[in-house]
C-alpha cells in the first residue's frame, strides 16, 4: 500500500518560486505523468516527493508519513541514468541491492541468492535478460536507462519516481523505455510519478496527469480530460503544433509482453512529439 500526498507543496528558492501550493494525491497502483515547460517545477516535484529538497511549506506524505528523508522503498530514475560503464547489465541492476548488503559485500558481489534473482527478474522486465553480461558501456542509451531502471527495480519500491527519464533518447527509444516503466509499475502494482517533456508519450502511456506552470498545479486529472484545451492551460501560448497525436492514434497503452513497440505505427505517433 502506498499512497502519495502532496499537500499544500511550496518550495522557494529564494526569490523565485518553483512551486506555489501544490495539491494531489495519487492512490496506489497509479502512473502518474507530471507535465509543464522547462522551470514549471517538475524537477523540484520530484526531488521534493524523494526528500532530496525541503519543502518551504506543506508536505509531502507516504501512506500518511511525512518524508522527512530518502526512503528506501522509493525509487528514482533520472535522466542520467548514472549506472557504471565497466559494470555489466547485472552487476549495475544487482547495486539496487545495497540498501539490503554492507558497501563491501556490493563490492565482491556477495548479495545473497535472493537479491541476485530479483537482479535477474529485474532484467527480465526490462526485456535485457539475454544481455545480463552485456557491458553497459556497449548498451545504447535506451538499453542503458532499461539498465537504470532494473536497478531501481531491485530496491524493492513501492514507489517509482523518474524525472525526465527519456529527455536524451531518440523517439522509438523513448517509446520503449516509456513502455518497460509502465510494464513494470504494473506488474508490480508500483505508484509511479513520472516527469515528461512530450505531451504525445505522456499521453500515449500516462493514466493520470498533473500540469504545472510556472510552480502552479493548473491541471490534475484523467486521460478523457486530456485534451488541446489543458495543453493550452499548461503549455501557454507556446506553438504546440505536432505536440498532440489524433484522437485514437495514441490513446492505447503499452503492450505490457514487449514493454513498449519498436512497430512503424507507435514509432509514427511519437514523431508528432515535441522533439525534445
Ligand atoms: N537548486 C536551485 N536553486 C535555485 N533555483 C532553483 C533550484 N532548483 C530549481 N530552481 C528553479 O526553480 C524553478 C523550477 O525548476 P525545476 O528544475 O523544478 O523545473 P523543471 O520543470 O523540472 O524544468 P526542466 O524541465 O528544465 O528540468 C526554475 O525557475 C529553476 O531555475
Amino acid at each position: 500500500m502506498s499512497r502519495i500526498t502532496v499537500d499544500g507543496l511550496t518550495k522557494r528558492f529564494g526569490e523565485t518560486v518553483a512551486l506555489d501550493d501544490v495539491s494531489f494525491e495519487i492512490p496506489q497502483g497509479e502512473f502518474a505523468i507530471v507535465l509543464g515547460v522547462s522551470g514549471s517545477g517538475k524537477s523540484t516535484l520530484l526531488r521534493c516527493m524523494n526528500a532530496l529538497e525541503t519543502p518551504t511549506e506543506g508536505e509531502i506524505r507516504i501512506d500518511e508519513t511525512p518524508v522527512t528523508s530518502p526512503r528506501d522503498d522509493v525509487a528514482m530514475i533520472f535522466q542520467q541514468h548514472n549506472i557504471i560503464d565497466q559494470m555489466s547489465a547485472y552487476s549495475n541492476a544487482l547495486t539496487g541491492s545495497l540498501n539490503r548488503n554492507t558497501f563491501l559485500d556490493s563490492l565482491l558481489q556477495r548479495q545473497g541468492e535472493a537479491d541476485k534473482l530479483q537482479a535477474l527478474d529485474a532484467l527480465e522486465t526490462v526485456g535485457l535478460l539475454d544481455q545480463a553480461q552485456q557491458s553497459a558501456q556497449r548498451m545504447s542509451g535506451g538499453q542503458q536507462q532499461r539498465v537504470g531502471i532494473a536497478r531501481a527495480l531491485v530496491q524493492d519500491p513501492t514507489i517509482l519516481l523518474a524525472d525526465e527519464p527519456v529527455a536524451s533518447l531518440d523517439p522509438g527509444s523513448s517509446q520503449q523505455v516509456m513502455g518497460y516503466l509502465r510494464t513494470a509499475a504494473r506488474e508490480r502494482d508500483l505508484s509511479a510519478v513520472i516527469s515528461l517533456h512530450q505531451v504525445n508519450l505522456a499521453r500515449k502511456f500516462g493514466e493520470r496527469f498533473i500540469g504545472l506552470r510556472e510552480g502552479e498545479k493548473v491541471f490534475d486529472g484523467y486521460r478523457d480530460e486530456f485534451d488541446m484545451d489543458v495543453i493550452d492551460r499548461i503549455y501557454g501560448d507556446i506553438d504546440t503544433e505536432g505536440m498532440f497525436a489524433p484522437e485514437g492514434e495514441a490513446a492505447d497503452g503499452p503492450d505490457p509482453s514487449t514493454g513498449g513497440s519498436d512497430d512503424a505505427s507507435t514509432t509514427r505517433a511519437t514523431d508528432g512529439g515535441t522533439g525534445q
